[in-house]
């Protein structure tokens, strides 16, 4: 069966043996072939029908020749429906008239009398032209939902502190301008969080959201991985793909860990953030870039530059709004909060019935110092509440509720009573605090993957 069978076409045109006669032939390749000869009848067709393809004749009166009437129900059909198919066909044609029609929203045009072949051909590139921007249209609505529903997760943006509503008001203040923002903050404080928040109140916010953790591209893969590749570029590139830059187009990109690259590679990017230009690898056309340009990391990078591992022409690039997120122990104040946020949270996710954590346990709770921070005491309270058996959260559903927390400060660990896992969690623990939270060194220090020590805290609720 070819393409065509599987179309569906309506002709309208006065002259009824046409119409008898093109059904006959168009028949053999349509599933469907309607025919009408009384273009007033087309409104009340369209709403109780849809067609793949519509032929419509351009004049209908007899001696009249303007193709005006051919325009007055091309524009009637494409009010009904804007992404319908019409293919004007006409014995007056010329180029103006094509050159009019296809202004006037027609996607093509046929002289009469035809060429079977001709017609035919005309009919399944059109037909292959709807299909493809169904898809595209298909395509655009499944990345919107995908997109809502990754953002979904976090659109809560909880905090009364004075340091998180200085925050909130840089947000309201930089979102709408183009500005690049570099988002400063230990693991866990929320960098992905404002950085997903800016966007939705931008003017890209129709545009997709791209993460990229650079944290986590090897050094071979940097440029594809950014800037694309055409096949064949290397043994792996088995066809053509577009880098973040490009999928991000007209939208945000997000550089999570930007602390975290060669310098060869900042000087890779910085070439691209200055040309707002692109080339894939194998490739030597440039591409226009147009994109909002969010970075994030966990390092100092002002240290960076004085021990000459960050340039310091890429810092200015990125961090024409810099946003520096505190510490959860910095704002002790918002603590309560989140705990009822996420216990609701959870309880409803996991179907418990629990209210609240009790006072001793938020007093523990804002004494703890949180080196993991939100994404820390947020895995804390799921934990607690899948565990749980109290209807209020108790001291002793945490982890901290022992001196693990004094002891891990002071090194001093009993190895009596535990186990491997046990052990692996107090070495994580131990990583991560030498190394101040950033969990690319820790897990250096592990000899993990970041990846794999992401599991892991993940596992254990660290
Ligand atoms: N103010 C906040 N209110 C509610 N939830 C928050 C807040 N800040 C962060 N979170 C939650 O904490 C978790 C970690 O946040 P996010 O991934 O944005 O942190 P991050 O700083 O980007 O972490 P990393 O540096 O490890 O990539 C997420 O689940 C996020 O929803």
């Amino acid at each position: 069966m070819n393409d065509l069978k599987a179309g569906t076409l309506l002709i309208v045109d006065d002259n009824l043996d046409l119409l008898n006669a093109a059904k006959i032939f168009l028949k053999r390749h349509f599933k469907r072939v309607d025919i009408e000869s009384n273009p007033n009848l087309l409104p009340t067709l369209l709403q109780n029908d849809s067609y793949d393809i519509i032929l419509l004749d351009m004049n209908f009166t007899r001696d009249v020749s303007t193709g005006q009437e051919g325009y007055h129900w091309l524009n009637k059909i494409l009010e009904i429906d804007p992404s319908a198919i019409v293919i004007l066909i006409t014995a007056y044609g010329d180029v103006n008239t094509a050159v009019k029609a296809i202004k006037h929203g027609a996607t093509d045009f046929v002289l009469k009398p035809w060429e079977n072949d001709k017609l035919l051909a005309t009919l399944n590139a059109s037909l292959k032209l709807k299909s493809a921007s169904e898809k595209v249209t298909q395509l655009q609505s499944q990345q919107k939902q995908l997109n809502a529903d990754i953002d979904r997760r976090f659109r809560d943006i909880i905090g009364k502190s004075d340091a998180i509503q200085h925050v909130f008001d840089t947000i309201k203040r930089v979102a709408r301008t183009d500005a690049n923002v570099l988002i400063t903050g230990e693991n866990g404080t929320g960098k992905e969080l404002i950085a997903r928040a800016i966007h939705r109140n931008s003017l890209r916010d129709d545009a997709v959201f791209v993460t990229v953790d650079l944290g986590a591209v090897t050094d071979s893969l940097f440029e594809s991985e950014l800037f694309g590749h055409k096949k064949g570029a290397f043994t792996d590139a088995k066809e053509d793909r577009a880098g973040r830059f490009e999928v991000a187009q007209n939208g945000t990109l997000f550089l999570d860990e930007i602390g975290n690259i060669s310098l060869p590679q900042q000087a890779k990017l910085l070439t691209a953030l200055q040309n707002r230009k692109i080339t894939r690898v194998g490739s030597n056309k440039a591409i226009d870039i147009d994109i909002r340009l969010i970075s994030a990391t966990n390092m100092s990078i002002n240290e960076m530059i004085n021990e000459g591992k960050f340039r310091q022409d890429l810092l200015y690039r990125i961090n024409t709004i810099e946003i520096k997120l505190p510490a959860l122990r910095e704002r002790p104040e918002d603590i309560p909060l989140l705990v009822e946020h996420y216990i609701k949270f959870y309880s409803k996710k996991y179907n418990k019935e629990i209210h609240k954590a009790s006072d001793a346990t938020l007093a523990r709770m804002i004494r703890y110092d949180w080196p993991g921070n939100i994404r820390e005491l947020q895995h804390s309270i799921e934990r607690a509440v899948i565990m749980s058996n109290h209807n209020i959260l108790q001291p002793e559903d945490f982890f901290f509720q022992s001196t693990q927390h004094e002891d891990r400060k002071n090194g001093n660990v009993n190895l009596d009573h535990l186990n491997i896992e046990d052990v692996e969690k107090i070495l994580i623990r131990k990583a991560l605090d030498k190394n101040f939270g950033n969990i690319t060194q820790a897990a250096q220090e592990l000899g993990l993957t970041r990846s794999s020590l992401y599991r892991r805290l993940e596992k254990y609720g660290l």
